[in-house]
């Protein structure tokens, strides 16, 4: 393998190492041996589970290659997003799981080694293990993964010992990227020197346009992983701080999880640098960089929650699309200059929703998209970058076909021994959703107790079963114990304490989705109530699904009859989001249980949206008190009440004086609805009245200015006190 492992440096790709069966250490041990022979001085990193027994020890044997080896716990590896290195070695004896797989193959740059070794990755590896429901488990995840291990070029395949399989890499495919400074740059020279590609030169130059003149404007800057977006940017924000020096400038940078930015920061520190100028950095005890300060300039990482309400010169958000339409929709209303950067063909979705949705904000503001396509670690072209696309499925990009409108379930078995078939159903998911990760692809391979409809190949989904659980389960939960694969009885049971719905039995629909271009024709309703017709005739309780809060998939819920019966108390910092459930209830005691909990839900958002839903948009909030059918009567006004209303109404009194007062009608109209406000109007009186927004943080969730919005709270006051007073 030298000789290979040398053209491999010359040429700048990596090669894959797959070891399993017998004596896989020592197996794995020769091949490095060989890699060191011609990478004497290698940064390595090691990835495995720490705690689980016997990991040390084989972390321990890996020392005696006598270098340094950087440990990486699976469950943290994300902090090493921006690291590179050149081999990465992964003990897949505990776990063989896509997302860590696809992660840390991800920091290995050209002319290294990826190694997975194990012992065999079907036998009791965690991931898998989550996946098992009675002691049954699919393998198609892992059967294809092991056909197209020996289909790739550049993979090295041994197993028991004994070399099954190596194909040597064409390197006339391989295209290794260089830098190229535009003849009359605008951005220093100097800056110019730190990009690697082409594609980061013409970046740089081109996310001028955020700053030429004061007006909103909006950059967009989308590439597939590793092509150096982060870095870009924070060279970008370099020259930002050279030219607003002397002015007092705040610029913020934010993203789902911190880690995706770390880049823009180390890239900051280098332009400024590189600019000469003397600049301050401020760290978390954990050593994250949060700050770094420049004559007046500062720039500062903050979280989605308070980034959007800050006020400062420029916002940049990493990983957009995973903060959700509504998160950057407010942004982009509140901040003058926002610059988004996301991934395509990421881990997380193919980023086609985040694309389509750029359309629209060009319609919108000044705008300019920029893309890279170059990669940075290495060569264009390289084969393990194609093998994990291909595995995992990253760029299924599936094609509009012809509607027959014929439903069918898929045979999932079939499915997964049919490439193109897959990569078109598959391709729904990624392409339709913002969070889809290589995970899901395992899950939909090796859950047992799944089915998958499919509408024409264009819609999908996929469906579990939950509930019918035991007494003993029950409790189990209500003491707090988790309970994996029955999400819908778990949260109802140990949230709302209503144990009896964990004996129901329902379907929970874990995706739904329809091809971005096809979405509002009807397709997803119509594959809905197909499988609202088999849950009846397999005398289910419920059908059920949880989801991300977001008033337009909340709204094709309820649409389609599904009422929602609880919302998290807490947000998913990871997704961004409250979890809200609903359910279509079939049977009696179902609807029974459904009408209790709705009622529960509408009590809880009215008299705690305050403080447990303040972050809620308040749009959604509206339309969820909206789609819950319980009603109630409450306190009526007072004499006092009334004359102080009329008083606001007539401009004598500000709304403050007159706060209490509008709260009791605002819960009086929420219960009893006499009759039918607007959402918009629903929206401000729950923004302004039951969360205790201010005004301007209305304006910003519903596209008004502050007065315009509290005309539409007066106008709604109206209306309420001609209905019930
Ligand atoms: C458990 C889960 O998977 S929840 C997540 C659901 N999936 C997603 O969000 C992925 C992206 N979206 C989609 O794939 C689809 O739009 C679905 C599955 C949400 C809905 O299917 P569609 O065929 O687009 O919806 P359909 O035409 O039957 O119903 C239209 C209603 O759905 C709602 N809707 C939600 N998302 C969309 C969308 N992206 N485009 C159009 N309508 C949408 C609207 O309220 C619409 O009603 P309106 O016309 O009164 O505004
Ligand atoms: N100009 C550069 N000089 C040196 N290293 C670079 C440069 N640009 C990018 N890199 C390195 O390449 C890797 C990928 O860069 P970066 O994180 O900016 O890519 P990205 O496109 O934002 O990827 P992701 O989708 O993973 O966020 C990082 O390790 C980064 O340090």
């Amino acid at each position: 393998m030298r000789e290979e492992f040398q053209k491999a440096l010359d040429f700048y790709y990596r090669h894959l190492l797959f070891v399993e069966g017998n004596n896989f250490l020592n197996s794995t041990l020769g091949f490095l041996n060989s890699f060191l022979e011609t990478n004497k001085k290698p940064r390595i990193a090691y990835a495995f589970h720490p705690w689980v027994d016997k990991a040390k020890e084989r972390f321990d044997f890996f020392k005696q290659i006598g270098l340094p080896l950087t440990d990486i716990d699976y469950s943290s590896s994300e902090k090493f997003l921006g690291e590179t290195f050149d081999l990465v070695i992964m003990d897949a004896v505990d776990d063989f799981r896509p997302n860590y797989i696809s992660r840390l193959t991800d920091m290995a740059r050209g002319g290294g080694l990826i190694v997975i070794y194990t012992n065999d990755i079907y036998k009791d590896k965690l991931y898998r293990n989550s996946l098992i429901r009675d002691g049954i488990v699919d393998s198609f995840f892992e059967d294809r993964f092991m056909r197209k291990i020996r289909s790739y070029q550049g993979i090295i395949y041994v197993k028991d010992e004994k070399l099954v399989n190596f194909k040597s890499v064409n390197v006339n495919e391989l295209k290794r990227s260089s830098l190229k400074i535009p003849s009359n740059p605008s951005i220093p020279v100097k800056l110019h020197n730190l990009c690697l590609s082409e594609d980061q030169n013409k970046a740089l130059e081109e996310s001028l346009f955020i700053l030429h003149d004061d007006r909103k404007r909006i950059l967009a800057v989308t590439a597939p992983r590793g092509r150096g977006k982060s870095a870009v940017i924070g060279l970008f924000l370099s020259y930002v701080v050279f030219l607003k020096y002397r002015e007092p400038t705040v610029i913020i940078i934010t993203s789902p999880s911190y880690y995706s930015s770390s880049e823009i920061f180390r890239f900051l520190a280098k332009g400024l640098k590189s600019l000469g100028i003397k600049y301050t950095v401020t760290k978390s005890r954990d050593g994250k960089i949060m700050r770094i300060s420049a004559g007046e300039v500062i720039v500062r990482w903050l979280a989605p929650d308070l980034a959007k309400d800050y006020d400062g010169y420029l916002i940049v958000v990493d990983e957009a699309a995973a903060l959700g339409i509504e998160t950057l929709e407010y942004i982009i209303r509140k901040w003058n200059k926002t610059i988004l950067i996301t991934t395509i063909h990421g881990y997380e979705g193919s980023g086609k929703a985040f694309l389509k949705y750029l359309l629209l904000i060009k319609q919108k503001y000044l705008f300019k998209h920029v893309t890279l396509d170059f990669p940075i670690r290495y060569s264009k072209g390289d084969p393990i970058e194609r093998f994990i696309y291909d595995v995992m499925l990253l760029d299924a990009e599936p094609k509009i076909k012809q509607l027959n409108n014929s439903i069918e379930e898929v045979n999932r078995e079939e499915l997964f021994k049919n490439d193109g078939r897959l990569r078109q159903i598959y391709g729904i998911l990624v392409s339709a959703h913002y969070r889809n990760s290589p995970d899901d692809l395992m899950l939909l391979g090796d859950l047992h107790f799944q089915k998958l409809y499919s509408l024409s190949d264009v819609s999908l989904a996929q469906v579990i079963f939950e509930g019918g659980l035991s007494e003993e389960r029950i409790n189990s939960i209500l003491k707090g114990e988790s309970n994996l694969g029955h999400l819908i009885p778990h949260r109802i049971i140990k949230y709302e304490r209503l144990k009896e719905f964990g004996k129901l039995k329902g379907w929970r629909i874990i995706r739904i989705a329809v091809l971005p271009e096809l979405q509002g024709k009807g397709l997803g309703s119509k594959l809905l109530s197909h499988i609202k017709g088999d849950a009846i005739s397999n005398n289910l309780d419920w059908l059920g699904s949880s989801f991300i809060l977001d008033i337009r998939v909340l709204n094709f819920w309820v649409k389609n009859d599904f009422t929602p019966i609880y919302l998290a108390s807490r947000k998913n910092e990871g997704l961004n989001g409250y979890s809200v459930i609903v359910i279509y209830p079939i049977s009696d005691k179902a609807k029974e249980l459904a009408n209790v909990l709705s009622f529960n839900l509408k009590r809880k958002i009215i008299n705690t949206a305050h403080q447990v839903y303040f972050n809620v948009s308040p749009l959604s909030l509206a339309k969820l008190l909206d789609s819950i059918n319980a009603f109630n009567k409450t306190e009526d006004l007072k004499p006092q009440d009334i004359d102080k209303i009329n008083a606001y109404l007539e401009g004598i009194l500000p709304y403050n004086s007159v706060a209490d007062s509008i709260g009791l009608l605002t819960k009086k109209y929420f219960w009893e609805m006499p009759i039918k406000l607007d959402l918009l109007e629903e929206a401000v009186l729950v923004g302004r009245v039951l969360q205790g927004k201010s005004w301007s943080h209305i304006s910003c969730n519903i596209e008004k200015s502050p007065r315009e919005t509290e005309e539409i709270l007066r106008n709604a006051v109206n209306k309420l006190m001609k209905a019930f007073i």
